[in-house]
């Protein structure tokens, strides 16, 4: 039998930085079409982390019913939502890695951020493949889930040990698990709500909402309910919130086992139908806008408050590319990066030429 071997690293001048972030979210359909929807949800509801029952049982339903049906239902939310440069969480993602690459440039450290995506693309293993063509030896793993589940942190981590599986030489791996009660990205929360409330008042109730997980999981022992709960605390208490003044909430329901509760859309028309004349509705646990805050709190949300006799409903946006945000994920990595050997190394090919726009924009001559 003959080894062939791997071809050699590159080194010198002209490689790329031998350290690199690789910023990890969920994923999503690459069109608003029934087809690439199916695609899509064929992929991520085949995961067993996602969906925990029975592998033959979860066959049955996903490809005799589920897959017949939700694909069309879902494409035509995404179409609400749609933007001209693609699916609003990929378009998020793209820029936060962006927006990473220069802000850890400008501290001093010479790495190459990269994004991938569970689901569709760009898929972790290319993007790792990538990245170690491109002479990366030490990769940061940072999944864009501040709290930590097995259906999504967990996942990630398994992506990139299917790879690890079929790789020779693998490149030193560290990853995030959880950020859910980081002092930068409490204060970037609440630094959004302020400005929320600054430009449109303030509501008389903040109703928090997570993204939903079966109630099952938190018996079996997945942290995740309860570092959204803590992540809720931290963030009244950043603003000065009183008991009363906040709730924490579930959506985005899947089928019919029971989820964590409270559930946020009928929450929010009882809260309606009790009296409550004004929401404000953040979403702490996604990173970036997405179907699920745009179109089913921004749209199916909202409809439901004013219709059950809400007068007012406000939204606030995720972290996206907010400054505040982006120095709470910077932070994040740089502290996961110590003992790399990454500072005082020459500034990213990247780096110097955002610094070189930055100082014409100002009025630098060239
Ligand atoms: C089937 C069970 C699901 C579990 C468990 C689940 C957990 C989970 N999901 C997110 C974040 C996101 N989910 C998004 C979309 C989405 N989620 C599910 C199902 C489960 N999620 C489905 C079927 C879909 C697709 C849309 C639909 O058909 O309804 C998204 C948005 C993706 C986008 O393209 O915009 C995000 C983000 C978390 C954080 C989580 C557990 C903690
Ligand atoms: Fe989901
Ligand atoms: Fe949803």
């Amino acid at each position: 039998m003959v080894f062939l071997p791997e071809p050699p690293q590159r080194h010198g001048a002209a490689a790329g930085p031998e350290t690199a972030v690789l910023l990890c979210n969920l994923g999503t359909p690459d069109a608003p079409t029934a087809p690439a929807l199916r695609r899509y949800l064929a992929q991520f509801l085949a995961d067993p982390r996602v969906v925990e029952i029975p592998k033959l049982l979860w066959a049955l339903i996903l490809h005799g019913v589920i897959l017949r049906v939700r694909p069309a239902k879902s494409a035509a939310k995404y179409q609400t939502v749609w933007t001209p440069d693609g699916s609003p969480l990929k378009v998020w993602t793209q820029k936060q890695a962006a927006l990473l690459q220069g802000m850890l440039g400008e501290r001093g450290h010479r790495v190459r951020v990269a994004y991938a995506m569970r689901y569709g693309q760009p898929a972790i293993a290319a993007t790792l493949e990538a990245l170690k063509r491109e002479g990366a030896r030490r990769v940061l793993v940072l999944p864009a889930y501040p709290q930590y589940s097995g259906a999504t942190t967990a996942s990630v981590i398994d992506d990139v040990a299917r790879w690890s599986l079929q790789t020779r030489h693998l490149p030193e791996l560290r990853f995030i698990n959880r950020y859910h009660d980081d002092a930068a990205y409490i204060g970037a929360l609440a630094q959004t709500v302020r400005e929320h409330w600054q430009r449109e008042g303030r509501a008389d109730k903040l109703v928090m909402s997570f993204h939903g997980m079966p109630e099952r999981t938190l018996q079996l022992g997945d942290p995740y309910h309860c570092e959204c709960l803590k992540t809720g605390r931290l963030l009244a208490e950043a603003l000065g919130l009183k008991d009363g003044e906040w709730l924490v909430t579930f959506q985005s329901r899947f089928g019919k086992a029971k989820w964590l509760e409270p559930y946020t859309e009928p929450s929010l028309i009882k809260l309606a139908k009790e009296g409550l004349k004004s929401v404000d509705v953040i979403c702490p646990g996604f990173a970036a806008d997405c179907l699920e805050t745009l179109e089913e709190i921004n749209q199916e949300a909202r409809e439901a408050f004013l219709h059950a006799g809400g007068q007012r409903f406000g939204y606030i946006a995720c972290l996206n590319d907010h400054p505040d945000g982006m120095r709470a994920l910077a932070g994040l990595a740089e502290r996961h990066l110590q003992g790399w050997p990454t500072t005082h190394a020459a500034p990213h090919p990247d780096t110097l030429a955002l610094q070189r726009q930055r100082a014409l924009a100002a009025g630098a001559k060239e």
